[in-house]
């Protein structure tokens, strides 16, 4: 573990600062067959440097929870803030990146124009893009690729791409919806190595929603378990598990503990536990 890190030394001194907070948030959509209670009563604080996975059943609210906080939902009860502002001001500071669960790249732009194109929306100059897109294609370990256009690349390389974009801008805060779900296992698993390895070395504060118990427990330093009808968190799980995790952390007592506790605290949540 890189000790020298100050957001690592910060966050085992327990001295973070909130950077989402969340204060009885609820969401409901006004739908033909009457209102749909997306959100209920949501209490959550992330701190600088957490990694924050989102788990539970189909429907209980971690997109529109996650969607909320990217200001492309608007919560209709509570109090949402994003370092210190609301969802649309953070927006418009350029607080946070988005990983979308396709890839979504331009297929008549190379992987590099696809990186660019936010740059170029926000103004960059061509330099100034040039060497950040050099920067966040090492960091996803795509150098190299830059020239290849998506369809070129395969789908775990492409997904690794869309993340450099969200990263392209060095925003503080990364959220995340589900960026693996369409991949094989072992890709799957690079790309979780690979994720843990991009936090560590940026520390940046991550929201990222899963329907994998084993990915939640391996990436997370926080857990939130989530519930549907109406959609509302059941638990929050606090990671006992180091920074530093190689795969072979998943077959160790304490990881399969904690697996075994997010696991109960889904079935709970579904009302047969
Ligand atoms: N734009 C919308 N209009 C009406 N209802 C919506 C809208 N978006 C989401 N919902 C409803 O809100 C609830 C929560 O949806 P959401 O997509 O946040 O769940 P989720 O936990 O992310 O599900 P999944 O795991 O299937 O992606 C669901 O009942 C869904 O049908």
């Amino acid at each position: 573990m890189n000790l020298d890190r100050p957001e690592t030394r910060k966050r085992l001194a327990g001295e973070t600062r909130p950077v989402i907070e969340a204060q009885s948030v609820s969401l409901t959509f006004q739908t033909a067959d009457g209102p749909v209670h997306a959100l209920k009563d949501v209490n959550l604080t992330i701190n600088e440097g957490d990694f924050v996975s989102f788990i539970g059943p189909s429907g209980c609210g971690k997109t529109t929870f996650l969607r909320s906080i990217a200001a492309l939902e608007t919560a209709t009860g509570g109090q949402l803030s994003v370092n210190g502002m609301s969802p649309d001001q953070a927006r418009l500071s350029r607080a946070y990146g988005y990983v979308f669960q396709a890839p979504g790249l331009y297929p008549w732009r190379t992987i590099s124009g696809n990186i660019s194109l936010p740059l170029e929306i926000m103004g960059f100059d061509k330099a100034d893009r040039r060497a950040r897109i050099e920067r966040v294609l090492e960091l996803v370990d795509l150098d190299g690729f830059g020239g290849k256009y998506p369809w070129q690349l395969s789908g775990g390389m492409q997904q690794r791409a869309s993340i450099a974009r969200a990263l392209a801008f060095d925003a503080d805060i990364l959220l995340m919806d589900e960026p693996f779900g369409a991949l094989d296992e072992i890709v799957r698993d690079k790309l979780n190595e690979a994720l843990l390895d991009l936090w560590r070395k940026t520390g940046k504060t991550i929201g990222f929603v899963t329907h994998s118990i084993p990915e939640a427990v391996y990436l997370s330093t926080k857990i939130v378990v989530m519930s549907p009808r109406p959609g509302r968190i059941t638990n929050i799980i606090e990671s006992p598990l180091p920074p530093e995790r190689p795969l072979e952390i998943r077959d160790t007592p304490e990881f399969i503990a904690l697996a075994h506790e997010v696991r109960e605290g889904l079935r709970e949540g579904h009302g047969d536990g």
